[in-house]
């Protein structure tokens, strides 16, 4: 299994390239099953899951094509309306397929996905939201079987939804199914990420009729039939913001290329305060740094807020930062798996509930360490970065879920990083 080698110590100059995002790129290459047309997409990221998802909708019978960062999606025929367990216990979003099937062909079964194991993670909002629009769905021998046999036409019903929590996929799932419901359907209480935006956008070119999108009320006209479009993925903001931290951490300047700086607000403030100097223009971010950082508390919680998803990675930065700082997941239970791996580089940090304290030392110490899930292994990079000596990371098959060409980019900042055996 490969494994990461960094030497630490070297600053990061120059620029770097930011990808188009995964959590975008995933939902998108699923509304293709809503097309009767080809959906033609670039700055898709060359990811695992990106890979998996194209494999899954492939045994589908939806026909793709794949070309550096663009991939075009014929789902004229699509001839199965399952998503095995198989193809789907490594990555949460392919529950992404559920909501298309069922809005289109009036049936599907998904196995519950896996993903990364940071939480419980249920996906009951996405059931209760497709029941409220009139599904019938029993979840057996670990899949959601889900029918409209029994409405009119077969078709999902337009209907009033307030999701209890905030929901990413959720929301996005029942957007897809709304777009081809009969009737119009009202999201309340929806997610605010920049992903479901750059998904509306997409499906409005495919015909859907949407508004809303960006607030918590998302409200969705439903149309007979929608056709494929051109869509350019929207840029990871958790990719340019992991590349952000890792410059203010090591010392040095680098400017991120093909970000919105208006997408990481809350990490940009963030930054600031704990010493970095931040500037932007239209579609660059410029990171400087000259390495000595103040801690800074951070509190996770829905778009606008702080990411979940940058946590971990502001936790490397508290580390070596002066003074205390509290770090306050409120999104995942199960989302501090990087603290343990941490300390065996030398960070001080203990937990009381869903906070770390986090004690900044003066420098961390190279060790072996172990990814857990995505974005701790992304922390264990930026540690790896700064840490004395050489930090070794395994399994970092992890990362290739969420960082696209992540060595390549990380040197040509003046970074040592290899990937060993
Ligand atoms: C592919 C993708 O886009 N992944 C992102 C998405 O995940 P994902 O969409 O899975 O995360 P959610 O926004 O759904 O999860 C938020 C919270 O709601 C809970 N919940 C969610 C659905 C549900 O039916 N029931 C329920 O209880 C979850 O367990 C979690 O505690 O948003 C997360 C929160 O920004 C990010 O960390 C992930 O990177
Ligand atoms: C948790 C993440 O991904 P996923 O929802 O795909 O597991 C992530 O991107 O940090």
């Amino acid at each position: 299994m490969d494994k990461l080698l960094i030497t630490g110590g070297n600053r990061l100059h120059g620029e770097v390239v930011v990808s188009g995002a995964k959590n975008a790129a995933l939902p998108i290459l699923c509304a293709s099953l809503l097309a009767e047309t080809p959906l033609h997409l670039s700055s898709v990221p060359a990811l695992k899951d990106v890979g998996s998802t194209i494999k899954l909708l492939e045994q589908m019978g939806v026909k793709t094509e794949r070309n550096a960062d663009k991939v075009s999606l014929d789902a004229s025929v699509v001839h199965t309306k399952e998503a095995p367990y198989e193809m789907v216990k490594t990555m949460r979003a392919s529950i992404l397929v559920l909501g298309p099937l069922l809005a289109r062909f009036g049936h599907a079964r998904v196995s519950l996905p896996g993903g990364c194991a940071i939480g419980s993670r249920p996906v009951d909002l996405h059931i209760k939201g497709l029941q409220a629009m009139g599904a019938e769905i029993h979840i057996e021998h670990g899949y959601i079987e889900a029918t409209t046999k029994h409405l009119p036409n077969q078709r999902l019903q337009g209907a009033r939804y307030y999701m209890d929590l905030v929901t990413v996929t959720g929301t996005e799932n029942l957007m897809m199914a709304a777009a081809l419901a009969n009737g119009t359907t009202v999201l309340e209480n929806a997610a605010k990420e920049p992903e479901v935006v750059d998904m509306a956008e997409c499906l409005i070119k495919m015909g859907a009729k949407i508004t809303g999108a960006g607030t918590d009320v998302i409200t969705i006209e439903g149309v007979e039939r929608l056709s494929g479009a051109t869509h350019n993925v929207v840029c990871d903001r958790i990719e340019a913001g992991t590349y952000m931290v890792a410059v203010a951490m090591t010392g040095g300047e680098v400017t991120l290329r093909n970000v919105q700086a208006h997408l990481l607000d809350a990490v940009i403030e963030k930054l600031r305060e704990a010493g970095a100097t931040v500037t932007s223009d239209a579609d660059s971010i410029t990171v400087k740094s000259d390495g000595q950082l103040k801690a800074v508390n951070i509190r996770t919680a829905p778009h606008p807020a702080f990411p979940t998803d940058m946590q971990a990675q502001f936790m490397a930065l508290n580390t070596i930062a002066s003074g205390v700082s509290k770090v306050t997941e409120t999104i995942f239970e199960n989302r501090f798996m990087h603290v343990q791996e941490m300390q065996r580089l030398g960070a001080d940090i203990g937990i009381d509930g869903n906070t770390a304290l986090v004690k900044g030392v003066s420098f961390l110490d190279g060790a072996t360490v172990m990814a857990t899930d995505l974005r701790a292994s992304a922390s264990l990079v930026l540690a790896g970065l700064v840490a004395r000596g050489d930090t070794v990371i395994e399994r970092i098959y992890h990362l290739d879920r969420g960082y696209e060409h992540l060595e390549a980019k990380l040197n040509a900042l003046g970074a040592n990083v290899k990937r060993i055996a």
